[in-house]
């Protein structure tokens, strides 16, 4: 058997089509949703997810605009521009690129953000109605890979979906969405003792921990669905994730490659919260 990739490029672009006649639609009420961008410093990384974000704005009809400061901005001058954002009425939503330089702190700015534009959906205020279930922005990479897993029919209800990785953007929000779509959710870490116990009992096994091919066809469970998160180099310098692909493929049913699965999505439900959030606008 070979596993069913999932591919999140043409999931993607689904959407965007999905996206484009909805935001022609809210220009017949002169509605233009706004996404404005900040950018902190030059990492590379950072700068190409920035700009594909405002690639794939500007293919769906959002206007978007781009704050790029210098690596020692401080917080103060960090936190003031987006005061001023949360004041824009032309701008829905705001998101500040992560990682942050050493000198800020992410907390402080992402608590400083209005929930009402946090369509990057980190603000506790979102995170806690995420946690009870009510409608509000999700995080964008688990908010996709629930889509993926929606869009290729995986069962997630009753089945057990264990997790790698406790980070605030992917793997703890990952599980929580989840356990709301009514998986049994364990959570695995660096402290985790034996990890192979308990990812051969994942029906749904996600990865999200940044190492390179961590995960091998001993770590899953024949039939298993594995979502990798990871975005790595391996020793050839080539994109990998934090599964083995080529080890697991034969015995997984589905699969996210790496590149072309998970990611792709992460921007896909920025743009679609963008769009949500002006048709909020009063
Ligand atoms: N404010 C935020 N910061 C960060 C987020 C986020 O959701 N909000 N997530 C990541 C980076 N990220 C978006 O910002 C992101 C990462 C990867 C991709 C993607 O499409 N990856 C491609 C491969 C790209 C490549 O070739 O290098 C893929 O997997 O196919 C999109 C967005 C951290 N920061
Ligand atoms: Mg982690």
């Amino acid at each position: 058997m070979t596993a069913e990739r999932m591919n999140g490029k043409e999931l993607a672009a689904t959407k965007h089509a999905e996206m484009k006649v909805r935001v022609s639609e809210l220009a017949k009420s002169g509605i233009v949703p706004g996404l404005a961008v900040i950018l902190v410093g030059d990492d590379q990384a950072s700068q190409t997810y920035v700009r594909s974000k405002q690639k794939m704005c500007e293919k769906v009809g959002i206007h978007s605009i781009l704050k790029h400061l210098p690596a020692d901005t401080t917080e103060e001058v960090l936190l003031s521009h987006i005061d001023e954002l949360n004041n824009d009425p032309e701008i829905d939503g705001i998101l500040v690129q992560l990682p942050l330089p050493k000198q800020i702190s992410e907390q402080a700015v992402i608590e400083a953000i209005s929930p009402e534009k946090d369509v990057d959906g980190f603000h506790p205020i979102n995170i806690g109605k995420m946690m009870t279930g009510e409608k509000t922005f999700l995080p964008c990479t688990p908010h996709g890979i629930i889509e993926l897993l929606k869009a290729s029919e995986v069962q997630i209800a009753g089945s057990h979906a264990v997790v790698v990785g406790r980070s605030n953007i992917v793997g703890k929000p990952v599980g929580q969405l989840l356990l709301n779509e009514h998986a049994t959710v364990t959570y695995c870490h660096s402290r985790t003792v034996d990890l192979r116990a308990i990812t051969t009992q994942a029906d749904i096994l996600v990865v999200a921990v940044g190492i390179a091919k961590l995960i091998k066809k001993e770590d899953i469970k024949p039939g298993a669905v594995i979502i990798d998160v990871g975005m790595n180099r391996d020793e050839n310098g080539k994109l990998c994730g934090d599964v083995d692909f080529d080890d697991v493929e034969d015995i997984a049913s589905h699969i996210t490659p790496v590149p072309g699965g998970v990611g792709p999505m992460t921007i896909t439900m920025l743009l679609e919260n963008t769009i949500e959030s002006a048709l909020n606008r009063s």
